[in-house]
């Protein structure tokens, strides 16, 4: 259950007055998600009946990059990506402060997001994704990953520290080091040097990020860890995310149909392609680190879902014994 903050009817109803939604008609705490608290929150103005999502910011959102993330949203939302618009109060700001946390409201969006991935997801997917790429290339601030390359041993090493460890998360440390050994020198280089293009991705498109009505996209959301970085990052988190079956095998079906979806809005250069191998090592290893990190760290008789490192670990080993780019179906 993602709701970490809770609120009272009176911080609600006086949070509410900054804004023209409405009264309040329902409100609720949403149990899905990990990083933030949500709510649903529904309205009505002049007979009409709205639903807004309220999220409370949590533990891994830094406060001073809230201005990028909802701006960004705002951007995509204006070149016509279906993504949650934040909305702004009667002073014209879209965030304020909520029981101590940061928080704003956005838009709601309809649509469910698929528990079960069939080959008919991966293309949409792979179009929505480009066409998030290409919407973001006019957004001209910077956010570095938070979560990139440079933050991985530092993770590892956090994790080593803790005093929760059992024989099996230290195994499994000692693993994720000798991996990182291999990944960091082989990472393309960024900045200057670098012969990938960059700009802004989503950085967690994972299925329960992306809904879908009558087999289309209907949206987009959890904007919350997207940053600065190679646009191909992102096609690796989505192969990572969406083309391993239930039973831990690489689905190449779903992948060829993830890149085809992606390639018919935008074509992935020879360097992107040759890439993928040690972005898809990496992105396993990013979310490896911080399911691994929750999982040591979160009590377990707390109000949370942890998310199971090893299948991310499986996904790792698949990604190191790749070698190249010809396994995704490129
Ligand atoms: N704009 C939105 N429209 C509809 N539902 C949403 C929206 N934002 C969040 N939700 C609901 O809240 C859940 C958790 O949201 P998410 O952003 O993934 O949380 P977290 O960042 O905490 O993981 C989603 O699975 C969805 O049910
Ligand atoms: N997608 C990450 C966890 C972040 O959760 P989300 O609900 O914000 O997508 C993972 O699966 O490890």
């Amino acid at each position: 259950m993602a709701v970490y903050t809770e609120i009272t009817d009176e911080e609600l109803s006086a949070f509410l007055v900054g804004y023209d939604i409405g009264h309040l008609t329902a409100f609720r705490g949403i149990a899905e998600g990990v990083e933030n608290s949500n709510f649903l929150l529904r309205t009505e103005k002049d007979g009409q009946e709205s639903d807004y999502i309220l999220t409370l910011y949590e533990k891994r959102v830094n406060p001073d990059d809230l201005p990028w993330f909802l701006g960004f949203m705002r951007h995509l939302a204006t070149k016509g990506v279906s993504c949650p618009l934040p909305v702004c109060g009667r002073d014209g700001e879209a965030l304020r402060t909520l029981a101590g946390r940061p928080a704003a409201i956005t838009t709601f969006l309809s649509g469910v997001w698929p528990r079960h991935i069939h080959s008919e997801h991966c293309r949409p997917l792979g179009e929505a994704l480009a066409r998030l790429h290409v919407a973001g290339s006019s957004y001209p601030p910077v956010r570095a990953n938070s979560l990139g390359p440079d933050a991985w041993r530092p993770l590892l090493q956090d994790a080593a520290r803790s005093d929760r460890q059992t024989e099996t998360t230290k195994q499994l440390l000692e693993e994720l080091d000798l991996a990182l050994n291999r990944i960091l020198p082989a990472w393309p280089a960024a900045g200057s040097q670098a012969n990938l293009p960059h700009g802004q991705i989503h950085a967690d498109l994972f299925p329960d990020n992306v809904f879908f009505l009558d087999h289309k996209v209907s949206g987009l959301i959890d904007f919350y860890f997207a940053c600065t970085d190679f646009l191909a990052y992102d096609v690796a988190i989505c192969l990572n995310a969406w083309c391993f079956s239930e039973d831990g095998g690489f689905n190449e079906t779903f992948a060829r149909q993830l890149i085809s979806g992606y390639e018919s809005v935008r074509p992935l250069t020879a360097a992107e392609r040759d890439a993928l191998p040690v972005l898809c090592a990496g992105a396993a290893m990013r979310f490896a680190l911080t399911r691994l990190y929750d999982w040591i760290n979160t009590p377990p008789d707390a109000m949370v879902t942890r998310k199971d490192p090893m299948d991310y670990i499986h996904r790792l080993r698949f990604h190191l014994a790749a070698g190249n780019s010809g396994v995704y179906g490129v």
